[in-house]
């Protein structure tokens, strides 16, 4: 008895050391250091000079630190600098840190706290996103080359008809292989309702996406205000948005049902889900809806933002244009003159891949990555992370610093040419440009698919320049980009001529194919 009470006695004082061990941690620790007060890019009213967010903060990071913090209408936002920082929160710690912060338009009056990308983590959001990382996996991806060289071959004649719209040509191209990969069928074309439909509400979800656009949002019971009442417009607004993203999660899903109702084989994301849902789960109907919805609405602009930092980054660097038809041309050669084939040609080009990793690298297309929000408090290098923080890893500062990749500014894919990598200089940007942790991108294999195609097609038959203009004078182009959340390089102008009758040849021939499949299949 008197043993049971020395072990009693033992534990409540090792519990009491632990929770004073805690709660000195928790309570004691400073927050980051960062600029107390409201600051000029967050929010649409103040950001008028457009100022993008992650270079703002990484000029906040020279002066306060890797780590820094500040409070935006009471919203706690730490946002950090370091590849270390980033792995060894969002990842090594993802049991605190994979949430999304509350985002009440978006997620509860538009309805997002269905998707994917800003719902809480969960058995739900896991159930999805394995759903969508098996379907999506690359032993999965090549039942989907021939829909993707198609679009491909559309692009570049489009390219040849039409240069100039070329902003155009590349968003179509990625919205129809997409499109088709998750739902089996392409839109008849651009005219259609539902693609009107996802294109609003991707517009709309740039809007909602966007920290301080709805007062809502820093005061979450207003959702609860009656939509006659003066000043509710936004819950009118959210209403309206809630309505189109559903018709997007039920129309194609439905068409896709009725299709393999009909023994329609071809291959999709939703026609697999469908044939191998687990019907045992109540709700799998409503996620895979959500599921599918997530690889439309998370993989378009994304990877057709990429496309264009890839034509953009071309246009400004001729003399890594020449290493890669060099490249391409050494192995490729005259006699099989072909589209670039994903199985064939890939692991022969190893200067297009570094091409790639240096598109990734060069500008990412979500430069902050999506947020997380902690689950509890947490103490980090010394640091407070408070319980219900935003954290954003500054992806773009982590790829564009100088300690890892010297002369950041530089587009250069030879950086990457050391054949053993010293540790992390010039590491593989696919470790950063997709995120961290539990809400890692999901559709990283397809995305990096769609991006080689479209590089390696467009270098086989063209040459970027810069246009001229009427005296004959390039006209100069600059790397700049949008401030959103997905950020797209600003307009400017170039020119795709082929690179050689041979090249122009191909372009045609593969155009008309393309075009005959395109119109039997509508017929
Ligand atoms: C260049 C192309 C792409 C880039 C750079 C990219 C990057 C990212 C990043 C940075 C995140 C946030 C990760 C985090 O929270 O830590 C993300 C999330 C996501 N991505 Fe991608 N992405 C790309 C293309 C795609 C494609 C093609 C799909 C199609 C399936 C996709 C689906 C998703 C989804 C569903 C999420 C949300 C994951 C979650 O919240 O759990 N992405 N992506």
């Amino acid at each position: 008895m008197d043993n049971l009470w020395e072990i009693l006695g033992g534990v409540v004082v090792v519990s009491a050391l632990l929770f004073v061990r805690n709660s000195w941690n928790s309570s004691n620790a400073p927050l980051p250091p960062g600029p107390r007060g409201g600051l000029p890019f967050i929010g649409p009213k103040v950001n008028k000079e457009k100022i993008q967010p992650w270079i703002a903060y990484q000029k906040l990071a020279d002066t306060y630190g890797d780590i820094i913090y500040h409070e935006n209408l009471g919203r706690k936002v730490v946002v950090v600098h370091t590849y270390k920082a980033a792995h060894d929160l969002l990842s090594t710690r993802a049991s605190i840190y994979s949430n999304r912060p509350v985002m009440t338009m978006a997620r509860k009056l538009v309805g997002y706290d269905h998707s994917i990308s800003l719902a809480d983590y969960g058995p739900r959001v896991a159930y999805m996103r394995k759903a969508v990382q098996t379907e999506l996996a690359p032993k999965n991806l090549g039942r989907f080359r021939p829909l993707q060289h198609l679009e491909v071959s559309l692009f570049l004649g489009k390219l040849l008809e039409a240069p100039d719209n070329f902003f155009d040509h590349v968003r179509i191209l990625i919205a129809y292989q997409i499109f088709s990969i998750a739902y089996g069928f392409r839109p008849k074309s651009d005219k259609e309702p539902l693609l009107a439909s996802i294109k609003k509400m991707m517009e709309d979800f740039a809007v909602f996406a966007k920290p301080g656009n709805f007062k809502v949002d820093d005061f979450p019971s207003m959702r609860y205000i009656p939509e006659w009442f003066p000043g509710a417009s936004f819950i009118k607004f959210g209403r309206e948005a809630r309505g189109r993203i559903f018709d997007v999660v039920l129309t194609p899903f439905d068409i896709v049902k009725s299709r393999i109702e009909k023994h329609d084989l071809t291959p999709s994301v939703v026609a697999t889900f469908l044939q191998s849902r687990d019907t045992s789960l109540p709700d799998t109907e409503d996620m895979l809806r959500w599921a599918a919805e997530a690889v439309f609405a998370a993989g378009s602009d994304t990877t057709a933002s990429a496309i264009l930092v890839f034509i953009l980054t071309m246009a400004m660097n001729p003399e890594v244009q020449d290493k890669a038809h060099a490249e391409l041309d050494a192995w490729i050669g005259d006699e099989e003159f072909h589209l670039p084939s994903f199985d064939e040609d890939r692991n022969k080009l190893p200067y297009l891949d570094k091409i790639l990793w240096e598109v990734f690298r060069f500008q990412p297309v979500i430069p902050l990555g999506l947020p997380h929000c902690t689950t509890q408090e947490d103490v980090y290098e010394g640091y407070r992370i408070p319980k219900g923080a935003t954290v954003f890893a500054n992806l773009w500062a982590i790829l564009n610093d100088g300690r890892i990749y010297p002369e950041p500014e530089k587009f250069d894919p030879d950086r990457y040419n050391r054949a053993v990598p010293e540790e992390n200089i010039n590491m593989d940007p696919r470790k950063v440009v997709f995120g961290f942790g539990r809400r890692i991108c999901v559709g990283q294999h397809l995305a990096e698919a769609s991006l080689w195609m479209a590089i390696a097609s467009v270098l086989m038959v063209y040459k970027i320049t810069p246009a001229k203009d009427n005296k004959g004078v390039n006209i100069p182009i600059s790397a700049a980009f949008t401030p959103g959340v997905i950020t797209r390089s600003l307009p400017f102008k170039c020119a795709f001529t082929p690179r050689s009758g041979k090249a122009l040849a191909l372009v045609k021939s593969s155009y008309a194919d393309a075009l005959a499949k395109v119109n039997t299949e509508i017929q």
